[in-house]
């Protein structure tokens, strides 16, 4: 019996694919698997039980990876499967950017129980002007699943869109528009475009690039949109942009409370991947990849191991995660050899530090010692 601990509300379409074999809930103790989504996992004590942990969605910095790597905890997410929520969630706030549609909505309700409100709308309507975003210089940083989407989209109603990227995928670049412009530098896009929009993961090399220095490279009026992560903005230097009129509006899908009720700010709730189909998808794949581990040892998009997918050949599937230093391989086959144990299958890849080896056999007496090798972090057998 495997047992799931659900750390955030996980649509049950997906929960709904574990079997008889599988407790699933939030009391869940010692428990083999975690699903998550935004929840932080940063203070959260491991059980020894602890074999993986899906991210039902894309970011996974509210999960310790270097702490989960040493503990041979497996992290999946699922790459793209809320892309299309979010690239919609976007397109809606390059029109909210523009075209003060929130600040004309709530200057309407403000005329609630006054006299031929018509009249006043007509009157008072010309404050609310903005641009159209046809023809427009669009700069996206982060051409992934959703920076690609967006990009397209933007193609389509008629921007010019200019991407920035230093670790395009191959797949990424294959299905985005020939017509969007490849921006050598982030520098093209701070100083060419109209509108701004992030893409790009947090980590070390992005936090912060939205800060007072880029601004000031920015045309006058830009407009800026953050439905990455917040710490990927400086907001005092958002709100300093704002005060001094070089940042027209800054929309963003992440509250802060120095944010929150600031002028030609647009807070949302983290409303991205919150649509039924994305929530619905997400849970799908995360769950598909958190059982194929669990009773397989394959492993499908984790962020800290390699992908290793083999079809089951014999009763046992000896599964290793052990550093990415030589010689592993010669010592589990001596070890196997010893026990006069037969390989009829054995796949090892790594993934930087870290490497992953499935050795499938009929027989797994006395195995012991392959936990004892230096380097090797977790054995598991798999009947
Ligand atoms: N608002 C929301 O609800 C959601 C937010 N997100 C956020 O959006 C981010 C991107 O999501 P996906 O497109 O699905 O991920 P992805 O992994 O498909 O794409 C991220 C892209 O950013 C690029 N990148 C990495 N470092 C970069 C840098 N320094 N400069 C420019 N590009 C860089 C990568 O090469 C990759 O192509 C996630 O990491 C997450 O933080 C994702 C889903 C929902
Ligand atoms: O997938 C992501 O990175 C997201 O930010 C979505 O977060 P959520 O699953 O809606 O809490």
């Amino acid at each position: 019996m495997y047992k799931i601990k659900l750390m955030n509300k996980i649509s049950s379409v997906g929960t709904a694919l574990f079997n008889q074999d599988y407790l699933v809930g939030e009391d869940q103790k010692d428990e083999d698997g975690i699903l998550v989504r935004s929840a932080t996992l940063h203070d959260y004590e491991f059980p020894q039980s602890l074999k993986a942990i899906a991210r039902a969605g894309a970011g996974v910095n509210n999960i310790p990876i270097e702490k989960c790597s040493e503990q041979g905890v497996v992290v999946f997410n699922t790459p793209g499967a809320n892309a299309n929520a979010v690239k919609e969630l976007v397109l809606c706030a390059l029109f909210l950017s523009s075209r003060q549609i929130v600040e004309g909505i709530d200057w309407v309700k403000t005329l609630k129980g006054q006299e031929d409100v018509g009249k006043l709308v007509e009157k008072g309507k010309s404050q609310f002007v903005g641009p159209e975003i046809d023809g427009k210089k669009l700069g996206i940083i982060g051409l992934g699943a959703i920076g690609v989407n967006v990009a397209n989209a933007a193609i389509k109603l008629g921007m010019e869109v200019y991407g920035y990227d230093p670790y395009i995928s191959v797949d990424a670049a294959w299905g985005m528009s020939k017509w969007v412009k490849n921006a050598q530098n982030v520098d093209t896009i701070f100083t060419e475009c109209d509108y701004i929009t992030l893409h790009a993961p947090s980590t070390p090399e992005t936090k912060g690039m939205i800060n007072q220095e880029s601004i000031q490279k920015m045309k006058d009026g830009v407009r800026i949109l953050n439905f990455a992560r917040a710490d990927l903005v400086n907001s005092q230097d958002i709100l300093d942009g704002i005060a001094q009129g070089k940042i027209k509006k800054y929309i963003t899908d992440f509250a802060t409370e120095d944010i929150i009720d600031q002028k030609d700010v647009i807070v949302m709730p983290h409303l991205g991947a919150s649509t039924p189909e994305s929530e619905d998808n997400c849970a799908i794949m995360a769950v598909r990849e958190m059982m194929d581990y669990l009773e397989n040892g394959n492993i499908t998009n984790s962020v800290n191991l390699p992908s290793v997918k083999e079809p089951r050949t014999t009763q046992y599937r000896i599964c290793l995660i052990h550093k990415n230093v030589p010689n592993m391989l010669a010592q589990f086959a001596t070890i196997l050899a010893n026990k006069h144990i037969n390989i009829e299958n054995m796949v090892n890849k790594a993934k930087g530090e870290y490497a992953y080896t499935m050795i499938d056999t009929q027989d797994i007496a006395g195995l012991e010692e392959l936990e004892t090798l230096e380097n090797v972090i977790r054995v598991r057998v798999i009947k």
